[in-house]
């Protein structure tokens, strides 16, 4: 079983093209960057729920509303030494444009001296990974809920959007109160007309095109679709090596070992997403992701009802509400807590032209 996270792989700075945006999400986008001039003194800072490459992101509250809200705190001097100025922007500008059930919502943006802040909802039921961790490996009709709420996600990205997601995995997938699925971090997230090049993702989430970089299109997120399915089914992930190199040399030989446990229906649909032959990978064949609806796997799943979250989820996140002292982020780990460097108002900031829609 996987008891670490994993972290992503970075990026070329060269890697993100502008998004399109047509004329309603244009309007949208103006309509909440007009809607809300955030700064940090609207919140009051609470703990870290989580860490990763590129930052932390903390629970706070509204001193106005006295919600909770989610801040993705990145630190501009880290941000432009790593030279991630590109996906910095165009995580904001996807995440803005993006308004789905199952991704996470951004309120807006802001920044001060030294950090750039992304105010989401906050999702209190916690990550998928924690549920694996703690259950080791998932009922199948359990999988096949948080599967089928991850694939509409997918589905939309692609379709509507014409964004791949490129880092599909536990951590990335939230739970919200009901225990529906909130894909959050799209750091790695691309407006993509026909293909890519770029060498990222989480090691054993990658497709096989992505390691031999060929180019590749949506064709990679419903590979990590695959890879996700089994991991919740199994409790570990098909291709995994502690050493990268060894682990993407078996992704690409792609002999999979399927437990005894899968069902034949299971076993079928993991072949057909995990294939390296690309005209035979479900998701990209005539029938796009609709193929993929209507594997048998799926039989029993109505889409359009799972679509207006009309589908009781079939686990539901153990939360306390915030009041009386109780903490409502109890389903996240504990992290140390790093104190933010104070901006000060004659600070000068070097970065900030790197960083002027924030
Ligand atoms: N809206 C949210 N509500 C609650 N927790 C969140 C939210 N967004 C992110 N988190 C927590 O913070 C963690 C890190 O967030 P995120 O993945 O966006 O950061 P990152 O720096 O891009 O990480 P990575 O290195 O994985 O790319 C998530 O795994 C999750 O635990």
């Amino acid at each position: 079983m996987r008891t670490n996270k994993t972290t992503t792989l970075s990026l070329k700075n060269d890697d993100t093209l502008p998004i399109e945006e047509d004329h309603q999400r244009g309007q949208l986008i103006q309509r909440r960057q007009h809607a809300l001039t955030l700064h940090l003194g609207d919140f009051q800072l609470l703990r870290t729920l989580g860490t990763g490459s590129f930052g932390r992101v903390r629970l706070c509250r509204s001193i106005h509303n006295h919600h909770y809200y989610a801040i993705k705190i990145m630190n501009k001097a880290e941000l432009v030494r790593l030279k991630q100025m590109n996906h910095t922007n165009s995580e904001r500008k996807t995440l803005l444009q993006v308004i789905h059930p199952f991704i996470v919502h951004l309120w807006g943006t802001f920044q001060d001296t030294h950090y750039l802040y992304m105010v989401m909802d906050f999702i209190p039921g916690g990550e998928l990974f924690s549920v694996l961790k703690s259950e080791q490996c998932l009922e199948p009709h359990v999988a096949q809920f948080f599967a089928a709420e991850a694939l509409s996600a997918l589905a939309y990205l692609h379709e509507e959007c014409h964004i791949i997601y490129r880092d599909l995995k536990p951590e990335n997938i939230l739970l919200d109160r009901q225990g529906h699925v909130r894909l959050t971090d799209f750091g790695f997230a691309k407006y993509v007309s026909d293909r890519t090049y770029t060498f990222c993702g989480t090691a054993d989430y990658l497709a096989p095109e992505i390691i031999m970089l060929i180019g590749y299109g949506k064709t990679v997120d419903y590979w990590a679709l695959g890879i996700l399915i089994f991991e919740m089914l199994a409790g570990y992930t098909p291709f995994h090596d502690d050493d990268p190199l060894t682990g993407y040399d078996k992704i690409l030989v792609c002999n999979i070992k399927y437990p005894l446990h899968f069902s034949t229906l299971a076993h079928d649909l993991l072949a057909r997403l995990l294939t390296r032959d690309l005209s035979q990978r479900l998701g990209n064949l005539a029938g796009g992701y609709q193929d993929i609806m209507d594997h048998p796997w799926f039989a029993d799943m109505d889409f359009e009802l799972l679509a207006q979250r009309e589908i009781t989820p079939p686990y539901q996140p153990q939360i306390l509400d915030g009041n009386n002292g109780q903490d409502p982020s109890s389903c996240y780990e504990i992290y140390d807590e790093e104190p933010l460097l104070p901006s000060l108002e004659n600070d000068v900031d070097p970065y900030r032209h790197y960083f002027m829609d924030f």
